[in-house]
């Protein structure tokens, strides 16, 4: 029995490989390396000791995934694989509906057919848009999201709900936060593509000099320093938290329809200058920046209540803002060896 992880070459997806292969589950990765780079599996390997097997193809080919499924006793699957940049999704609306939507109702036709239950799928604190209240739970009203991405994360959270209403499937959907940092081994983190659209892989490039200035964008915001609030949330977390929630519907055993929700932050909500004096503080280094006008869609504050998290999956965040920057920081020490 296996677990299909796409996207599992990815940020998060690696560092949730990487707790699933230390809770024993086989693991089936399908990634296309369209954001990521095959290193990454060998530092899975070299960090667990277990070697997931990989399939490096386009999730939107069906046939090649009818193979996988052919080939492998595939219980459960957690989603990671889409396209997440949300400036782009604005300039290229139909190729990220093509992607992130094909790609799921790929994998849904095939859990249909083989009556597999059990999908994770990863969504985003961004179906609130900007919530009327902090903190955010799972019963604040989603809003329409302001991009084309956070569309298709609200989109896919509908396919989904109506999947397993239709054919009484086990389902769980994931709002994550602003997940930070990279494993403590150093050997995986987020691989910084182009220029950081994010803010701690731009801070990161800022104090290692290959940016020269970090670009706050706004310091007008109506929050105690005037710049956004976020709730960062430590990426091992929350690949741990991914385990519990398929351990969690994995044991429901009834057949019938489960629908599950969970925030995943930490709870507190940090500031843009927070973040860059806990950088500079953790990793004894300069972060240079400059207040600039602010981003458009950008919404002002947003934090998570986990407390469901907490009470069901029985996991809560446990890293601190600081101990995630550090880890970011041994990251970009690994990356320049890598050059
Ligand atoms: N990072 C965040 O801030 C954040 C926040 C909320 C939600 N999410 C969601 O979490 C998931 C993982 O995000 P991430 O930060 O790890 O992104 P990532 O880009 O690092 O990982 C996604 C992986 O999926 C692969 N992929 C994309 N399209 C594919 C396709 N059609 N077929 C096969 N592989 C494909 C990419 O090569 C990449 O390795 C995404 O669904 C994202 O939208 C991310
Ligand atoms: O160079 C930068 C980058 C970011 N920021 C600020 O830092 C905060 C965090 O920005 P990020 O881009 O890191 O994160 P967002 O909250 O804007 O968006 C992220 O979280 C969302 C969920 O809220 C979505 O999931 C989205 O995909 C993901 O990029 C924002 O106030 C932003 O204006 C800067 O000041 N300078």
């Amino acid at each position: 029995m296996a677990i299909l992880v796409t996207g599992g070459l990815g940020y998060i997806g690696s560092h949730t490989v990487v707790e699933l292969l230390n809770n024993n589950f086989e693991v089936v990765i399908v990634d296309d390396l369209s954001n990521s780079e095959k290193f990454i599996l060998k530092n899975i390997e070299e960090i667990t000791g277990r070697k997931p097997v990989f399939y490096p193809f386009d999730l939107k080919r069906r046939e090649l995934l009818t193979q996988v499924f052919d080939a492998h006793n595939i219980e459960g699957c957690i989603n990671f694989a889409a396209s997440k940049a949300v400036g782009e999704s604005q300039l290229k609306p139909v190729d990220y509906y093509e992607n992130n939507l094909f790609s799921l109702i790929n994998i849904l036709q095939e859990f249909k057919e083989r009556e597999i239950s059990n999908f994770i799928f990863s969504s985003s604190c961004t179906v609130y848009g900007q919530a009327d209240t902090m903190p955010i739970d799972e019963n604040t009203p989603l809003k329409t999201p302001e991009s084309v991405y956070g569309k298709t994360k609200q989109m896919g959270e509908e396919i989904l709900i109506d999947f397993a209403k239709a054919y009484q499937r086990k389902i769980t959907l994931l709002r994550y936060f602003n997940p930070i940092g990279a494993h403590p081994s150093a050997k995986i983190g987020e691989l910084p593509i182009g220029v950081p659209n994010n803010l701690v892989p731009y801070v990161m490039q800022t104090a290692a000099g290959i940016r020269e200035k970090l670009n706050i964008w706004g310091n007008d915001y109506p929050t105690e320093d005037g710049t956004a609030v976020r709730d960062y949330i430590y990426v091992v977390d929350l690949a741990k938290a991914h385990v519990a929630a398929l351990k969690k519907l994995m044991q429901i055993t009834s057949d019938g329809t489960v629908v599950d929700i969970y925030n995943l932050g930490t709870g507190k909500g940090s500031s843009v200058l927070e973040v860059v004096t806990a950088f500079e503080i953790a990793n004894h280094v300069e972060v240079p920046y400059q207040v600039c006008d602010r981003r458009e869609g950008d919404i002002t504050i947003a934090y998570a209540n986990a407390d469901k998290a907490e009470r069901e999956l029985g996991w809560k965040s446990e890293t601190t803002l600081e101990e995630a920057l550090k880890t970011v920081w041994e990251w970009q020490k690994y990356l320049e060896t890598k050059k």
